[in-house]
């Protein structure tokens, strides 16, 4: 098991695509990383640099105590789970597993006790003599894990490795995955695109956007608190309202309405500036009736999201959404109002959360 460190991490592709942008991360032993950000910020390029398969063209990767930045894949004892899983068609579960050992030149009796002890522990114990394509693509997914536990690495690096899996076996993959790690406490770094897996799985997680981290923190901090208006709009089952403001005094004027300065901003507006206000749908209280610090407008739209409703109102010419909970959803066209939680609701300057 080893931390995992990059500093000033750099990688330019042939042709000056500048993928990571001298990058910084500290990632402590034991930890469950989520790389997470839209297609194309680098977070391949990332996971494939500290594997060591892309070769950085600044800065260093150390592992544990070591600079492994001028070191082959091989040597860096990390293991990787690729989207494909990358098994072998002609090999059986036992054989797929065990690969990474007879590349180590083990004896075939260990390397068989070995795969069969950790396929044993991801349920492929009655499968072990199959084909990766005799398996479901969840089987498949958990061979390729075994592969990479069996080889004892210090740190595991995951490409999107739930996104071939269906909607029910991923959030059952998802669960899985979070246990194994937990009882191995072998360092994870873990790319994804889906937000939610990011949230649910990951210790900490790290927001990419065009080769920078735009905040690293753990998903309660991303979630509650995003750094930058970016983060912002980007991380949420439904965004983040983010809406222009004007500060007058002490209350903010937005879309019209008069609401407080959220408590995370107190005493730190100057009078008149420009800002956007941040407020989640969820920390919106929907009402018929206009409410102190209330954005009133027309319901607009109406979603369905199972045990709630999503509803956006017409607030002047902005949108404002607020999450309403079942039964208490309005008919299309009638007044409404959003009341924002003071605590919750979140103020950026020049795109940078205030705060202090
Ligand atoms: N081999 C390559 N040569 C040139 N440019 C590349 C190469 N691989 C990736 N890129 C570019 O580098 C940037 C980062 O790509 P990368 O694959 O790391 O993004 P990503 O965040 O993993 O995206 P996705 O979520 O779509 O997989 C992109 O602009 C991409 O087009």
């Amino acid at each position: 098991m080893a931390a995992i460190e990059l500093r000033g991490l750099t990688k330019v592709y042939p042709g000056g695509v500048k993928a990571l942008d001298s990058l910084d991360l500290a990632i402590p032993d034991g930890e469950f990383f989520a790389l997470l950000g839209p297609s194309g910020c680098g977070k391949t390029t990332l996971l494939r640099t500290i594997a060591g398969l892309e070769t950085a063209t600044g800065g260093a990767v150390v592992i544990g105590d070591r600079d492994v930045t001028g070191v082959q894949p091989g040597g860096r004892d990390i293991a990787m789970v690729f989207q494909d899983y990358a098994l072998f068609p002609h090999m059986d579960v036992t054989d797929n597993i065990a690969y990474p050992l007879r590349i180590k030149k083990v004896g075939k009796a260990d390397r068989q006790r070995k795969a069969l002890e950790v396929g044993t522990r991801l349920g492929l114990d009655q499968l072990m003599d199959r084909r990766p394509g005799q398996l479901s693509g969840g089987q498949q997914q958990r061979v390729a894990l075994a592969r990479v536990m069996a080889t004892q690495a210090k740190a595991f690096l995951f490409d999107e490795p739930l996104s071939n899996l269906d909607a029910r076996l991923r959030l059952e993959a998802r669960t899985f995955l979070k246990k194994l790690q937990r009882e191995l406490g072998v360092t994870t770094v873990f790319v994804t695109h889906d937000q939610a897996e990011a949230l649910a799985m990951a210790d900490r997680m790290a927001v990419m956007e065009a080769g920078h981290i735009r905040q690293i923190g753990t998903p309660a901090e991303v979630f509650q608190r995003p750094a930058n208006t970016f983060v912002a709009g980007f991380i949420g089952s439904t965004p983040m309202n983010l809406l222009d403001g004007t500060v007058r005094g002490d209350t903010l004027e937005v879309a019209g309405c008069k609401v407080p300065v959220p408590v995370s901003a107190e005493g730190l507006l100057v009078d008149g500036e420009r800002i956007v206000y941040g407020v989640r749908p969820e920390y919106n209280t929907y009402s018929a009736e206009p409410a102190e610090g209330s954005l009133g407008g027309k319901v607009a739209i109406v979603e369905n999201l199972g045990a709630s409703h999503l509803v956006t109102l017409e607030v002047g010419d902005v949108l404002v959404q607020a999450v309403v909970p079942e039964g208490d959803e309005p008919e299309l066209g009638v007044d409404g109002f959003a009341t924002p939680r003071r605590d919750r609701a979140l103020v950026y300057r020049d795109g940078e959360l205030v705060s202090a």
